[in-house]
């Protein structure tokens, strides 16, 4: 089949909070996720991440480790897209609104879910602990979910 379309999501999580962005266009509109976007030709899916988080938040993430690994099918089209998921907890600069995104700090234990892709909902205790984890969805259009499988790796 045609290659995957690679895609990167970053998260800042400071003990209690963690750090979204309101998508204000484009795929996603309307709701709250983490950072991220395309990885471009001759960069690294992780110089990806950092440039698009510097790109839509103003802030230089220093330690991205990834995380996660996301796998989503639509039904109807060939291309899966493939999520890499990055978390961070030291950062320079301010969280700053961009055309693309609108950031805010959210404590862990209220997450907006209900603003977010339902996926979230699944996969975000995995991502607030330090386990690794790999996720293939498959979706009916941009809000149900069709089936699922999603594996936590622990580190140990
Ligand atoms: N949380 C979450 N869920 C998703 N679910 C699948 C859509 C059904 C996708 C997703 N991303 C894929 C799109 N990407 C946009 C930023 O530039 C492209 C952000 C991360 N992020």
């Amino acid at each position: 089949g045609i290659p995957n379309k690679l895609l990167t999501l970053v998260f800042i999580h400071q003990n209690s909070r963690i750090l979204l962005g309101m998508k204000k266009r484009g795929f996603g509109v309307n709701r709250w996720n983490g950072f991220g976007g395309k990885v471009q030709a001759g960069e690294t899916i992780m110089e990806a991440a950092k440039r698009e988080m510097l790109e839509e938040s103003c802030l230089t993430v220093n330690n991205l480790t990834e995380v996660g690994r996301l796998d989503f099918e639509f039904v109807g089209e060939e291309q899966i897209f493939e999520v890499h998921v990055f978390k961070g907890d030291q950062y320079e600069g301010e969280p700053t609104e961009t055309e693309e995104m609108r950031p805010k700090w959210f404590s862990v234990d209220d997450i907006p879910f209900k603003e977010m892709w339902p996926d979230d909902i699944l996969w975000f205790p995995m991502l607030l602990k330090d386990a690794k984890f790999n996720g293939y969805f498959k979706f009916k259009g941009h809000n149900d979910i069709l089936d699922y499988t999603l594996t936590e790796i622990s580190d140990s």
